[in-house]
């Protein structure tokens, strides 16, 4: 298969990668200045056939469209919002994410997030550092988790996984979403303001892009309240992340656990300051292991396209 031309847009795991290029012919596009992809382009866009992208790296229709005979786009990653996903269906082109591999160690993370935010690991850490401790005795108490309400908006793998870790540290769960779950016993709620009102703690959980983009707006994030936190590992764009900076510097807000923003890697400078605020590099994925499993998902789906099995893992 080494006559297989495959550009990589954005690489993956190191020892994936060298399977991928044991067995295809790498285009490293991400590699390339901007004068060296015009080149490459010019020299190869009629034989590549695979695309190797993730989320961070993404896929333009812009580039789509110098690719004649591309077959197939795999992502290592489960969002496929900043992916062509569209323009691939109207050429018939399959794209490939990574749902499920990841689920636990994101909702790990948004426990993690969570945790630390109510009960304020960052300003225990300095507390002791500070020689508060010392000096000062006992840290201000901070926030139980247990009893809290916890509302997910966008209730899917995530979601879920988050909802079962949540319940097991004493919170109720309830959900928003489209139409409600019959298999599920947390209450619905058919509108997310709704939601955001009757919470302590607001998070969403649904894809990026143009469809979720803004959901939760100054409104709903107002209406989670000065007790209130906001949880997001899902997508910066869909929450107003001004309002959700001036709320949080007018104590609208209690705190904040984020893993994700709208502008990666820049993050609003007001955030950095907010000792109610702990701040993540978009890396809930992130382990050795996940990331693992999320590259051999592309090198797999990969194979299974060239052999002609069906994919492992087609966005719908
Ligand atoms: N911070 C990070 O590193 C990571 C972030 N993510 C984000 O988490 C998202 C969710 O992943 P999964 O749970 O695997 O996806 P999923 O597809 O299983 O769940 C998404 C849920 O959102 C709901 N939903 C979709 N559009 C909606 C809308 N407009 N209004 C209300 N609900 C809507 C769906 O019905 C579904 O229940 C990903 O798309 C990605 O953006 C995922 C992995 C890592
Ligand atoms: O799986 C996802 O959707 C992710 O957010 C993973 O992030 P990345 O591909 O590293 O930008």
């Amino acid at each position: 298969m080494r006559d297989i031309d495959v550009l990589v847009v954005c690489p993956n795991r190191p020892e994936q990668m060298k399977m991928l290029d044991e067995t295809y012919r790498l285009h490293r596009y991400d590699l390339a200045t901007p004068d060296e992809k015009e080149a490459m382009l010019r020299e190869v866009a009629s034989k590549i056939r695979a695309v190797v992208t993730t989320h961070g790296g993404g896929f333009e229709s812009s580039l789509l469209d110098r690719l004649p005979n591309l077959e197939i786009v795999t992502s290592s990653s489960v969002g496929v919002d900043t992916i062509c996903v569209d323009a691939c269906r109207a050429r018939g082109i399959p794209v490939t994410n990574t749902p499920d591999v990841l689920t636990d160690d994101v909702a790990d993370m948004a426990m993690m997030l969570l945790l630390a935010t109510l009960r304020r690991l960052l300003p225990g850490v300095d507390w002791i550092k500070s020689g508060n401790w010392v000096e000062k005795g006992m840290m201000p108490l901070n926030t139980s988790l247990k009893g809290k309400k916890l509302g997910i908006a966008g209730l899917g793998r995530i979601g879920k996984a988050i909802a079962r870790r949540a319940e097991a540290s004493g919170m109720e769960v309830s959900y928003y979403g489209r139409r409600p779950q019959l298999d599920v016993a947390y209450p619905y709620y058919d509108d997310l303001l709704s939601l955001a009102q009757d919470v302590d703690v607001l998070a969403p959980v649904v894809p990026g892009g143009p469809e979720t983009e803004g959901m939760v707006s100054r409104e709903v994030l107002s209406a989670i309240g000065p007790k209130g936190y906001f949880l997001n590992i899902s997508r910066g764009s869909v929450v107003d992340e001004g309002a959700l900076v001036e709320l949080l510097q007018a104590g609208a807000l209690a705190g904040a656990g984020l893993d994700v923003f709208v502008d990666e890697p820049h993050v609003p400078a007001a955030l950095l300051d907010m000792d109610n605020v702990v701040l993540q590099p978009h890396c809930a994925s992130g382990t050795v292991e996940t990331r693992g499993a999320m590259a051999q998902l592309v090198v797999d789906n990969l194979a299974a396209h060239f052999a002609g099995k069906p994919l492992l893992t087609p966005v719908g």
